[in-house]
């Protein structure tokens, strides 16, 4: 998809907050600092759209981007994040159960891990929650370019392991510098958001 026009629709917190247009919607979740923001600009051609941060854990609302009139991405804060209180993490966990599990024009979520490491216990009980409750996944691998090439076989074999996948479809290696995965990402998303479900 060619993208050339998005904005930052609302933020939500509550059900009653959430946008009433009817897009379909494609969630992005991951730990603080994944690389989250650094996916989206690419995936909508831009630069800065998306603020990338060194404060990791500052967005605690859900943000829904309207690509084109016709999806939105929704930006879910990052999990795992130890510096928050334990009442902070409890609403937030609260939040993105509600939107995760009821949200009827939520057609598919894209995971981020980092392809430099394991998958962590968070990313890994994010993919069993989501598994649950049926949602459509595609792991992303970020900062792949951090990684030699020659090792990229063994990061998908790593995280297909944790994960526990059946095979290695749903996972793409991913670098935003380097605009690698983001054919395969977009086709992803275009599939679950248009693909006649
Ligand atoms: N080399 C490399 N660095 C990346 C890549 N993706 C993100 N980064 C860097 O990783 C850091 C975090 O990236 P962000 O995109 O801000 O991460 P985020 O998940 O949006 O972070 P929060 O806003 O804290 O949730 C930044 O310094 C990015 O430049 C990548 O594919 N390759």
């Amino acid at each position: 998809m060619e993208v050339n026009h998005v904005e930052l629709v609302m933020s939500a917190v509550d059900p009653a907050q959430y946008p009433t247009t009817g897009y379909p919607e494609i969630a992005l979740v991951g730990r603080s600092n994944v690389g989250k923001s650094s996916l989206t600009n690419v995936l909508i051609n831009r630069r800065s759209y998306a603020r990338t941060s060194s404060q990791p854990g500052k967005t605690q609302t859900l943000n829904f981007y309207n690509v084109e009139d016709q999806l939105y991405f929704v930006d879910v804060p990052g999990y795992g994040y130890a510096k928050v209180s334990k009442s902070e993490r409890e609403k937030w966990g609260q939040m993105i159960e509600t939107y995760l599990t009821q949200r009827d024009q939520l057609k598919g979520v894209v995971s981020l891990v980092d392809a430099r490491h394991a998958p962590t216990e968070d990313d890994i009980q994010m993919y069993k929650y989501l598994a649950y409750f049926n949602l459509p996944t595609l792991i992303v691998a970020t900062k792949s370019d951090k990684i030699a090439r020659g090792k990229w076989n063994q990061a998908v074999s790593q995280i297909k392991k944790a994960m526990d996948l059946p095979n290695t479809d749903n996972i793409i290696m991913f670098s935003a510098p380097k605009k690698i995965g983001k054919d395969a990402v977009w086709n992803w998303i275009e599939q679950q958001a248009f693909g006649g479900n």
